[in-house]
């Protein structure tokens, strides 16, 4: 069974433009569907306005008060409805956010970690996940504006793994760290998944989470396009299933470079039929219909009328 199932999933947001006079729909997310088991790495994949974060929040239950949400997230196959995500918040589901601005600026961080311990001895196991993490004990006392870049990051990590979380969400964990940075980060993330937490990372980065990723889902205008084994991205991509996981695959450097044309939507001007055919060099008359229901093909998952 799924640690966690999140099915049909759509988010919008109200806006008043024009004045205030006009009200306007912001479709951020829709009928994205995900699943993730205990000890599993599913790399988030998407360019930026995606819906990534948004994902995150939903399932953290912290999105902002005007947004709608429909359809079903589930968790150890029980709904996760307002009052679950926030009993579970920060403890069975703990988010690595992007940035120490999450951290109390007033608050040394030794005892910031020590209050998401959920053990009898918070002090013995903050100087132990510190240790692990090769945090020095001077930095218990340290305010989160004295930290490096590079010591938040393993602070925000010492957090998520002192709650004995099951399920970590990691927001673009490696912003702005060297590559050894980037790849120590990622080490720590697929430890916690060896001893068996899921754990769900977002990433603009494709390259540098599939060597630790054991699915990877691609986020296309707030929907899952793709979701594929990540063994799948390599060589030519003639593996993939979507038009546009091949076409991401393509424009890496070490592949052909090869740029999409055209652009992502903007969520107040989705076209009605699939959501890339307007990109799509594949696209026929039929695409433009409707949006494509998500089939299961090769052990992965599509949402392309013409993948095979
Ligand atoms: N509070 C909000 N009100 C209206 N629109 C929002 C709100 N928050 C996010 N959005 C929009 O939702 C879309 C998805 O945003 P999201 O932050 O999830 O993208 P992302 O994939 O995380 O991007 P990035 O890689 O840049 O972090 C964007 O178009 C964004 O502008
Ligand atoms: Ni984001």
């Amino acid at each position: 069974m799924p640690l966690l199932k999140v099915s049909d999933l759509s988010v919008s947001f109200t806006q008043y433009a024009g004045g205030g006079m006009k009200k306007q729909t912001l479709q951020v997310i829709q009928d994205l569907h995900l699943s993730i088991e205990p000890g599993e790495i599913v790399a988030v994949i998407g360019s930026s306005g995606s819906g990534k974060s948004l994902l995150a929040h939903a399932i953290m239950g912290i999105l902002p008060s005007n947004a709608a949400v429909t359809g079903k997230i589930e968790f150890d196959g029980v709904p996760l409805d307002a009052e679950r995500q926030a009993a579970l918040r920060g403890k069975e589901i703990a988010l690595v956010p992007q940035s120490v601005n999450y951290l109390d600026p007033l608050m040394r961080v030794g005892r910031q970690v020590r209050s998401s311990a959920k053990g009898g001895d918070p002090a013995a196991e903050q100087r132990s996940v510190f240790e692990r993490f090769g945090l020095s004990s001077a930095v218990e006392r340290m305010f989160p504006f004295q930290l490096s870049g590079g010591m938040a990051r393993r602070v925000l990590v010492s957090t998520a793994t002192i709650s004995g979380a099951k399920l970590i969400i990691a927001d673009e964990p490696t912003p702005g760290l060297n590559p050894e940075a980037v790849q120590e980060a990622l080490s720590q993330f697929k430890e916690l998944a060896d001893e068996g937490c899921a754990v769900l990372l977002i990433s603009h980065d494709i390259e540098s989470v599939l060597p630790i990723a054991d699915k990877v889902a691609v986020f296309y205008a707030g929907t899952t396009v793709e979701v594929a084994p990540a063994a799948d991205f390599g060589g030519d991509g003639g593996r993939l299933r979507h038009p546009y996981s091949k076409a991401l695959w393509k424009a890496l450097p070490q592949n052909d470079f090869m740029p999409i044309p055209g652009s992502q939507p903007s969520p107040n001007a989705l076209p009605a039929g699939c959501l890339f055919a307007p990109r799509c060099s594949a696209a026929t008359p039929d695409c433009t219909v409707a949006r494509p229901e998500v089939r299961v093909l090769r052990g992965g998952t599509v949402r392309c009328i013409h993948a095979s």
